[in-house]
């Protein structure tokens, strides 16, 4: 689902590569960890992933796209299959929870009856089948980003990428969200999560991939996050 083989990435701004000689895998239906300190490349390896960045050197190859050879005119159909989840939900304020997660489905042309059938049983999936018709104001951060999952699953995209998802949640409620995510996967969904969550990445055990100044430090299954981080 994702091959990186000698990827290297750097801002013309920037004096050492965000990114160097970057060579991982991760298979359809894993879950992983992306961890590492502040500045370690993290986003960049995210944003390459979604052809926000083109990497410099290397090939790679994302949910069937070669993304060493992608034409940008096939970038929006890349990304489509790329569900993706926030720290800052980034759900539109002035819509519903239901319009929300509907919007994802209408921007592809879905018709108004797949709409009105599959956007429920999403949020059933999610738990919030009780609170379609509330304003993200209206909810709690938990039930926010139970919402954006929604939005980033309704599509049923190969891969879900999550940006430190549980950075604004209180340890209860990321503890619920991570739940949803490992339920995701289970539906196959290989789960990318960029995380500082040293709590979460030791209680789930999952496979820790951690980059240090751009380069792949550690690739362990069923990893902890690391001592005297
Ligand atoms: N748009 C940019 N222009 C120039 N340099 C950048 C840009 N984005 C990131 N960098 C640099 O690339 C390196 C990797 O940054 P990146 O944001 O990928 O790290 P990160 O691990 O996601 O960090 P954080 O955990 O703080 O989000 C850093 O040295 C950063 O300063």
């Amino acid at each position: 689902m994702i091959h990186l083989s000698h990827v290297s990435k750097s801002y013309k701004t920037s004096t050492r590569p965000a990114l160097e000689d970057v060579t991982v895998d991760v298979g359809k239906g894993e879950f992983a960890f992306l961890i590492g300190p502040s500045g370690s490349g993290k986003s960049t390896f995210l944003r390459l992933l979604l052809r926000e960045e083109a990497p410099d050197r290397g090939d790679m190859t994302v949910a069937g796209s070669d993304l060493t050879k992608i034409r940008r005119s096939k970038v929006p159909v890349h990304r489509r299959r790329i569900g993706c989840v926030f720290q800052d939900f980034r759900l539109l304020s002035n819509k519903t929870v239901s319009q929300n997660v509907g919007f994802a489905l209408e921007v592809l042309g879905r018709n108004r009856n797949v709409v009105r059938r599959v956007v429920p049983e999403v949020l059933e999936l999610v738990g919030l089948e009780g609170k379609a018709n509330r304003l993200p104001h209206e909810l709690s951060g938990g039930e926010q980003q139970r919402v954006a999952i929604a939005r980033a699953f309704v599509n049923r995209p190969l891969l879900l990428l999550a940006d430190e998802p549980t950075g604004n949640l209180d340890p209860d409620t990321s503890a619920d969200i991570m739940l949803l995510l490992e339920r995701i996967n289970r539906t196959g969904t290989t789960v990318l999560m960029a995380t500082h969550d040293n709590a979460i990445v030791d209680s789930m055990r999952r496979r820790v991939i951690e980059l240090q100044l751009g380069k792949v430090v550690r690739d362990e299954d069923r990893g902890v996050y690391g001592v005297g981080r």
